[in-house]
C-alpha cells in the first residue's frame, strides 16, 4: 500500500534554488522520502553533477531504486552515517546538503505503519521497520520516569505526568488485556488522561509526536548530520534544513548561530580585528511556504527552511 501513497514536497523550488550553487558539485539529500526534491535537484544539475540520497524507510528506498541516473546513489541509512558513507565513497567535499525533517505524508497516512492516531493500525512507528525497537516494544519496557521525560520533552505536553501513569496502569493489565499494541488504544489512553483540550488540535497529538521522536532518534541524529554535513561542506557549499517542530527547529537555529558567530575570543587578550578567524557559516536566511503552497498544501503550515553557507575553511 505505503508506494502508492504521494507526498507533496514542501518548499521545493525555494530548497532547490538555494541548495544548488555549481551545476557540476556533489549533492547530498538526506531526507528522499518520495524523491521530489531529489528529482528537481537532478534536473537542475550537469552531466558532472552528482547527488547521494539516504532514507532509513524501505518503501522510500523502493521508490529511488528506480530513478535510473549514473549521477544518483541511494543509501539505506540515517542520515547520521552521513560522514562514513560519504568516505567509503571516496567523497571528501560536498557543495550542499539538503533536510527535509520528519515523516512523510506516505508514512503518515498508512495506518499499517503506525504513526497515525487517527486510524488504527499497529504501534510501531519507526522510520525503519527492519531495525530497532517498535512504540510498542518501547512502550512495553520503559519506566513511568522514562515515559513521563520522553512525553514531556518531546512533545511538550502539559499532560505528560498523567499520560505516563496511564501508560503504565495499562501495562499492569496486559496478562488480562493483552500489549498494548494498536494506535488506536494509545490514542484513547492519552485522550482520557489529557485533561484540557487545545483548540483544533488531536489531544494525541503531542505524546505520538514525541513517540515518534523517541523511536527514531530524530534529534540525536539531527545533531550528528548537522556537525557531519558542516564538516563535509566545501567553500561556498550550502546547508539547507527545512524542520517542522519547535524542537528540531531550534537545534538547527542554534547551530547555525553557534558557527556564524566565530570561535570563542578572549576579549582581555590584546588582538587587533585583522587577527580574527572569520566565522566559517554565513547565515544566508529563514523561509516559510507562501499563500499558494499553504492553500494547497497544509503540512506546509509548519514548515520553516533554514539556510546557511560555508564562507571559511
Ligand atoms: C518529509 S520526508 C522527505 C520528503 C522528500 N523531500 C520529498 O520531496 O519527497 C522525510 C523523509 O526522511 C526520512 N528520514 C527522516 N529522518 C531520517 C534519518 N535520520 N535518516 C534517513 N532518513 C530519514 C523519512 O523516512 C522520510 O522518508
Amino acid at each position: 500500500m505505503g508506494n502508492e501513497l504521494q507526498h507533496r514536497t514542501v518548499l521545493l523550488e525555494e530548497a532547490v534554488d538555494a541548495l544548488v550553487t555549481r551545476v557540476d558539485g556533489v549533492y547530498v539529500d538526506g531526507t528522499f522520502g518520495r524523491g521530489g526534491h531529489s528529482r528537481a535537484v537532478l534536473a537542475k544539475l550537469s552531466e558532472a553533477g552528482r547527488l547521494i540520497a539516504f532514507d532509513k524507510d524501505p518503501q522510500a528506498i523502493a521508490t529511488a531504486r528506480a530513478i535510473e541516473d549514473p549521477r544518483f546513489t541511494i543509501v539505506h541509512e540515517s542520515f547520521a552515517s552521513l560522514a562514513p558513507a560519504l568516505a567509503t565513497r571516496g567523497i571528501e567535499r560536498v557543495a550542499g546538503v539538503l533536510l527535509d525533517l520528519g515523516v512523510s505524508s506516505p508514512q503518515l497516512d498508512d495506518p499499517a505503519r503506525g504513526f497515525s492516531f487517527r486510524a488504527d493500525g499497529p504501534l510501531d512507528m519507526r522510520m525503519d521497520p527492519t531495525r530497532g525497537e517498535s512504540a510498542a516494544e518501547w512502550l512495553a519496557r520503559a519506566s513511568q520516569q522514562e515515559l513521563t521525560e520522553v512525553i514531556r520533552d518531546y512533545g511538550e505536553e502539559r499532560f505528560a505526568v498523567q499520560i505516563a501513569k496511564a501508560l503504565v496502569a495499562r501495562r499492569a493489565e496486559s496478562d488480562r488485556l493483552g500489549p498494548l499494541d494498536s494506535t488506536g488504544e494509545l490514542a484513547e489512553i492519552v485522550a482520557r488522561a489529557v485533561k484540557t483540550r487545545e483548540k483544533g488540535k488531536d489531544p494525541a497529538t503531542r505524546t505520538f509526536q514525541a513517540i515518534r521522536i523517541y523511536v527514531n532518534q530524530e534529534l540525536a541524529e539531527l545533531q550528528v548530520v548537522l556537525e557531519a554535513a558542516f564538516a563535509s561542506l566545501e567553500q561556498g557549499g550550502r546547508l539547507v534544513v527545512i524542520s517542522f517542530h519547535s524542537l528540531e527547529d531550534r537545534i538547527v537555529k542554534r547551530f547555525m548561530q553557534a558557527h556564524a558567530s566565530g570561535p570563542a575570543i578572549d576579549r582581555r587578550l590584546p588582538i587587533r580585528a585583522v587577527d580574527l578567524p572569520a566565522a566559517p557559516l554565513r547565515i544566508i536566511g529563514r523561509v516559510f511556504a507562501g499563500a499558494a503552497e499553504l492553500e494547497s498544501n497544509p503540512r506546509a503550515r509548519s514548515a520553516v527552511m533554514r539556510v546557511a553557507e560555508r564562507v571559511a575553511p
